[in-house]
């Protein structure tokens, strides 16, 4: 595996575009979400708007959804297929894998098989707009967990409008003008925007090293870009560009949102932003437990264009020495075509 060097991972305070009107310090906070954003694809944001107390609240649910017996949390599973993505999805349903692994001379069977060799001993929740119809929620049954819907639906819009707040920051920051800087703008799609409840149960360390199981392998996300909330232990690496291979460890910091650019983002800037490789592996070993890891809890929102918008590099990032580099396509077929084999291989519940 690869060495892991010390965390240092910049952040910004964008709080001057959730209280003050303050241009220059606008200006100044967007400048450096860009320039960091495009050395790295990844950034610690504070000022979000997002309070301590909303989050704690967002955590406690995801606790009591998570310790729900299986058959109660079964009771909104996650289709067989990948979409819509939305409901429970118990250990070993969804795998994670990276774009290279879109080997497209291999059968498509066996390739999805072959991935689940090493199963990703996670469970996920997975919640969308009230208001998309291309993807309707799966929830519980309000017995279940009276409450939990209620929160959700006013946490993703919560979520949304930090989304809107950080989108402006980056329109300021990339000072693109007309068409362009309304192409950014549309990067936030209201509605197609999903948030994840995970959980990444207690497991042996052994079985992550020996490679058994997985927590979650390498990738990037797809879309816009990401707002990634963590509890305190650990795990979450991402991988500098400026040194491919190399992981930076994604400390917890209490306070601070994670943000990391996805794919979309990266083909509409014809990688002026990288899109962030990320996994979520063994967390350093805690007093109480050198055997075992610690559960982990962690809550991404993942900002997305709307289904139909094309990513085409803008004129702006294209140029003699940096031609275009990925063909013209919409969000809908690019989410389609890596989505392949997240979901539909045979899922049973994977235990340690
Ligand atoms: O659990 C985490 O910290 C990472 C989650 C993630 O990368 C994802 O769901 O795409
Ligand atoms: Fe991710």
């Amino acid at each position: 595996m690869a060495p892991i060097s010390e965390p240092n991972i910049p952040t910004v305070d964008l709080s001057a575009f959730v209280t003050a009107t303050n241009e220059a310090a606008k200006q100044e906070a967007a400048d450096k979400l860009v320039q960091v954003c495009h050395r790295l694809g990844f950034v610690a944001i504070t000022g979000h708007g997002i309070s301590k107390a909303l989050l704690a609240e967002a955590f406690a649910w995801s606790k009591k959804l998570f310790d729900l017996p299986l058959e109660e949390k079964m009771k909104a599973p996650h289709p067989v297929e990948a979409t819509p993505h939305r409901g429970y999805s118990h250990p070993g349903k969804e795998k994670v894998y990276g774009y290279d692994d879109l080997n497209e001379k291999e059968v498509n069977d066996s390739k999805g098989q072959s991935l689940r060799k090493i199963p990703d001993f996670k469970e996920s929740y997975e919640i969308g707009s009230e208001d998309n119809p291309e993807e309707p929620n799966i929830w519980l049954p309000e017995e279940v967990l009276p409450g939990y819907r209620e929160f959700m639906v006013k946490f993703y819009w919560e979520l949304n409008e930090a989304a809107t707040r950080i989108l402006n920051a980056f329109a300021m920051g990339m000072k693109l003008e007309g068409e362009e800087a309304d192409m950014i703008m549309k990067l936030n799609s209201l509605h197609s925007n999903q948030l994840r409840l995970l959980h990444y149960p207690e497991v042996p360390r052994e079985a992550i090293e020996n490679q058994e199981l997985a927590r979650m392998p390498a990738h990037t996300d797809w879309g816009s870009f990401t707002l990634l909330f963590q509890d305190d232990c650990g795990g979450l690496e991402l991988e500098d560009p400026q040194n491919r291979g190399t992981y930076l460890a994604a400390k917890p910091t209490e306070g601070t949102v994670l943000l990391n650019i996805g794919d979309f983002f990266m083909r509409l800037t014809n990688d002026f932003f990288v899109s962030a490789t990320h996994r979520v592996t063994l967390p350093p070993p805690t007093s109480s437990s050198t055997t075992t890891t610690k559960p982990r809890y962690s809550i991404p929102y993942f900002v997305s264009p709307p289904m139909s918008l094309i990513a085409k590099a803008l004129p702006t990032y294209v140029s003699e020495e940096k031609p275009v580099k990925y063909e013209a396509c919409s969000f809908a077929e690019y989410a389609a075509h890596i989505s392949k084999y997240q979901y539909g291989g045979p899922a049973k519940e994977v235990t340690a």
